[in-house]
């Protein structure tokens, strides 16, 4: 099951992974145009064999590049590119009557491993192309008596190597500030849980899991009690105190796999997976209790801090997410009206829990 951090990684993933499908499709329209090209070159220069091979290859990577747009994993997909096309970069700076000027080619090796795979494997994977070209090129044309020849090597070899740290420096830091955005984008400054647009994500999935696994899950929706007097009486300050209080509070007592976020100014809402509408209503009593019994400690006094809460049952009280906030709705606002500080529940005997 996700833990918060597993749904952070797996939201960033999904970001990677589309900006990676884009540039594998730009990768593949180009390399496919570029192969057709040369193919014909290549008839021209009565290299039949190699033509008809590039232009086989350059054909299907245009098909790719409508395909991998659809695909499943990727990852399979960037490893069928990069591995022969490396090896056939290899394979053409072996070949007797190709041009030195075949050998710019490995200065793609970085620029692509690390666009497609990240720094790692990037990195993994460039290192053994780029030394294999090295060994090539200082057996096929090195001459290191002659300056001219050293300077030669000097600039094939220092501008490899310039090229991989810029593009190992470039793509630490990008995915760094990837990750701070992905977070900034999904969290609340204030409180740190997820904000109200991931937490509908969130609601949204946890329903399409629950439909295939019929796992039963609850959605409750909280609202701080008399907040205006608590910015009123001791400020605005003292207030967004009391918000990351309650988070805190609550967060203490949730699973690694529940989820808080924050719905609006005052109002919180929870996803408790795995969770029947019994055990719903007796964790939210244990957490509403917590909450009263934990005062925000603000300049040396204790302000009492209380929540009415909503819980509403998948798929005892609906099953899709409109009805699931409406039910949670009714019940919050149906605590409010009965005075506070307690978790209306599903029907019944159950239905409200005065622990005032
Ligand atoms: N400090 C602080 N206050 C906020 C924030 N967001 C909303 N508020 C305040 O929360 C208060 C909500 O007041 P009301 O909607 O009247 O609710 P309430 O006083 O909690 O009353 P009940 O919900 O009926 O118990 C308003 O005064 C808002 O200004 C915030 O981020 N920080």
């Amino acid at each position: 099951m996700d833990s918060e951090h597993g749904i952070h990684r797996r939201a960033a993933a999904g970001l990677e992974d589309s900006a990676r499908r884009s540039l594998l499709r730009l990768i593949f329209a180009c390399t496919g145009v570029v192969l057709c090209g040369f193919a014909l070159l290549q008839f021209g220069n009565d290299n039949t064999g190699l033509a008809t091979l590039e232009i086989i290859v350059g054909l299907f990577l245009l098909w790719s590049a409508r395909t991998v747009m659809r695909v499943r994993w990727l990852t399979p997909w960037i490893y069928g590119y990069l591995l022969p096309t490396f090896c056939f970069q290899l394979y053409i700076m072996l070949m007797p009557e190709a041009s030195v000027t075949a050998f710019v080619w490995v200065y793609m090796v970085p620029v692509l491993a690390y666009l497609l795979l990240g720094r790692r494997a990037g990195l993994l994977l460039s290192i053994p192309f780029m030394v294999a070209a090295l060994l090539l090129y200082l057996w096929r044309y090195a001459d290191p008596e002659s300056a001219a020849g050293l300077i030669d090597i000097g600039n094939a070899v220092i501008c490899g190597l310039m090229i991989l740290l810029f593009v190992h420096f470039y793509e630490g830091r990008r995915a760094v500030a990837q990750q701070s955005l992905q977070r900034m984008a999904e969290m609340d400054g204030l409180t740190g849980v997820f904000n109200r647009a991931r937490f509908h994500q969130l609601l949204a999935q946890c329903i399409e899991q629950s439909q295939r696994s019929s796992d039963e899950f609850a959605l409750v929706l909280l609202d701080v009690d008399h907040f205006k007097q608590v910015n009123d009486s001791w400020g605005h300050e003292a207030g967004d105190r009391a918000l990351q209080h309650l988070c805190r509070v609550l967060g203490q007592r949730l699973r690694g796999t529940d989820v808080i976020g924050r719905l609006g100014g005052e109002e919180f809402g929870l996803l408790l997976r795995n969770t029947d509408a019994v055990a719903a209503e007796q964790l939210v009593q244990t957490l509403c209790q917590q909450l009263e019994r934990s005062p925000l400690v603000w300049q040396g006094q204790a302000l009492p801090i209380t929540a009415t809460f909503g819980v509403a049952c998948w798929p005892r009280d609906a099953r899709d997410a409109g009805g699931l906030y409406r039910c949670a709705d009714q019940r919050l606002y149906r605590g409010k009206a009965y005075g506070r500080n307690r978790v209306i529940s599903s029907g019944g005997a159950l239905s409200v829990s005065d622990i005032a």
